[in-house]
């Protein structure tokens, strides 16, 4: 086999707080984060969102050290591969790819061209398939094999998700396992596990099937945990006004109190890093909910990281992409059915020299519409809720 090198997918993060404005901004951008049905508003809302967001943002990042740890862990998990795989015989490189921030999966390519690399496995490193994670990836870098013939040569593969990975399932089962002990009365305990939220509408119109995959994870990993313990799922994040997966993590929380729970045991179950949703969402805001709602034991189960059982699942993974069958970029989208990325570019199709005349003026109406919205508070995206 000739030079092979993994590609770590993951969201990134801001380093520090001048970059949390540009890094939200980036992230708003993508049409598969805010969905809209015209392409030429996606960078003016993008940038009305995120000046709008820094600051509380910035608040949120302040509080865990004053940026996101989520680089350094990726690639603290990129050299623990490396080391993994080499122990197996497999020499590869590896590089981390991030959507949002540096490095950017664009950089991460281009090295990839530049070492020669021969055989690619694709490896996100999120657990389970959302159009807004691993889809927006996997778009980008469709995208970047069209207009690049270099990387035509390149024979590579997807891994689309692993959430069934026995290693996976066992490392979360022995952090849980490891968080539950440490309970005064372990018997009594409930497992609360918060995922990510997303869009209701990303999985009832767009056929995300993110919910089915998570439901399905956190039961695959109560059978492996073997613990008879009730357990609940929730979903955490939500941005904006439009209704997101349900129930919400907070709201969940505070019904569990009143119930009569004591003991709760978070576990972020969509993530396999820390960062800021777990260290300052879950740790500061969830854990002072519980208290108030009168939660005894408030404990949450620590991301993978760089967990042994976790990085040989990951090598495990790579082992096999590079035995079996290569899966295209293409296959994995048709793999996920009915998933309807964001289909902002069909509207470039058939364009004439009167459409694009039209498009000029209606963007030009659109733009003031959305000025005079932002000055005045009122308009049609506050009615739809979209600001
Ligand atoms: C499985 C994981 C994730 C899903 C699904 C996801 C969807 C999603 N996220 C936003 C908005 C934001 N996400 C932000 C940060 C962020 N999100 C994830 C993971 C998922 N997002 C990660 C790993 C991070 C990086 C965290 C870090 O440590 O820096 C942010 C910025 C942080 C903040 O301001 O709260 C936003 C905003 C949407 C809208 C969405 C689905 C449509
Ligand atoms: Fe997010
Ligand atoms: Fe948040």
């Amino acid at each position: 086999m000739g030079r092979v090198g993994v590609l770590l997918l993951n969201l990134g993060g801001p380093d520090k707080l001048e970059d949390v404005q540009p890094f939200l901004f980036n992230l708003f951008s993508d049409p598969e984060i805010i969905r809209l049905p015209f392409r030429w508003l996606q960078k003016p809302l993008a940038w009305f969102i995120s000046t709008r967001r820094t600051q509380t943002s910035q608040e949120n990042y302040r509080k865990i050290g004053g940026g996101s740890p989520l680089r350094q862990i990726t690639e603290a998990q990129g050299e623990a591969l490396k080391a993994q795989l080499a122990e197996v015989g497999e020499q590869a490189n590896i590089y981390v790819g991030m959507r949002y921030w540096h490095p950017y999966t664009e950089e991460a390519i281009a090295q990839i061209v530049a070492d020669k690399i021969e055989k690619l496995v694709v490896l996100p490193l999120y657990p389970q398939f959302s159009i807004s994670t691993s889809g927006s990836s996997y778009r980008l870098l469709e995208q970047l094999w069209r207009e690049n013939p270099k990387l035509q040569q390149i024979e590579y593969s997807v891994i689309a998700s692993w959430y069934k990975q026995p290693g996976y399932l066992q490392a979360m089962a022995e952090l849980i396992r490891q968080e539950l002990d440490q309970l005064p009365n372990p018997d009594e305990a409930h497992i609360f596990f918060s995922a990510h939220g997303v869009p209701k509408s990303y999985v009832e119109e767009a056929g995300d099937p993110y919910q089915q995959e998570i439901e399905e994870c956190t039961h695959l990993i109560m059978q492996t945990l073997n613990r008879p313990l009730p357990h609940t799922l929730a979903y955490q994040s939500r941005v904006g006004p439009v209704e997101w997966l349900q129930p919400y993590t907070e709201q969940a929380i505070q019904d569990l109190a009143h119930q009569g729970v004591k003991n709760l045991v978070v576990v972020p179950v969509s993530f396999v890093s820390e960062h800021i949703e777990t260290l300052e969402e879950i740790d500061i805001e969830y854990r002072e909910v519980a208290e108030e709602a009168g939660i005894e034991n408030f404990r949450r189960v620590p991301a993978l990281n760089v967990h042994p059982v976790f990085i040989k699942a990951l090598a495990d993974l790579t082992v096999d992409a590079l035995k079996s069958p290569s899966i295209s970029l293409s296959q994995v989208n048709q793999m996920k059915k009915k998933v309807k990325m964001y289909p902002q570019e069909r509207w470039e199709w058939g364009i004439t020299t009167s459409a694009e005349v039209w498009n000029g003026r209606v963007a030009m109406l659109g733009f003031i519409a959305l000025m005079i919205e932002i000055l005045t508070g009122h308009g049609l995206l506050h009615a739809v809720g979209l600001l």
